[in-house]
């Protein structure tokens, strides 16, 4: 699958999405850290891809996105930001109220 395919189906698949270094349990930088730290404080679950075990995705996705670092947030297909964005929205508590709501309108189907 050509790599832009691959981005549009993750973020259509995917209603919270953080493309990051490293991984939540795992991150690579200071960045994708606290973004990462910060999303699992909202206490809903989230995809992740590892950007630096998809060198391909690192080198289309900042073109797609137009936006040119990682992390990135994307909420029901739409970039939300990187890390300064994510922090600013949790410290004004509208992270959590966005990642909630998302959270409702897709329940995952474990907990069906
Ligand atoms: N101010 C940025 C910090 C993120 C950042 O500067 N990321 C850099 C260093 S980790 C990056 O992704 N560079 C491009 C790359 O490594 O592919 C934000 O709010 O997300
Ligand atoms: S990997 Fe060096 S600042 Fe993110």
């Amino acid at each position: 699958m050509e790599t832009v395919e691959k981005i549009k189906q993750q973020i259509s698949e995917n209603p919270i999405l953080l493309y990051m270094k490293g991984s939540p349990k795992l991150p690579s930088c200071g960045f994708s850290a606290q973004a990462s730290q910060a999303l699992m404080s909202c206490g809903e679950a989230f995809a992740y891809v590892d950007i630096l075990q998809n060198p391909d995705i690192r080198a289309e996705l900042p073109n797609y996105a137009d936006w040119p670092t990682f992390p990135q947030l994307w909420v029901e297909g739409e970039l939300v930001g990187g890390c300064d964005i994510i922090l600013e929205m949790f410290q004004k508590g509208e992270l959590q109220e966005l990642i909630k709501e998302v959270a409702e309108r897709h329940p995952a189907p474990s907990e069906e």
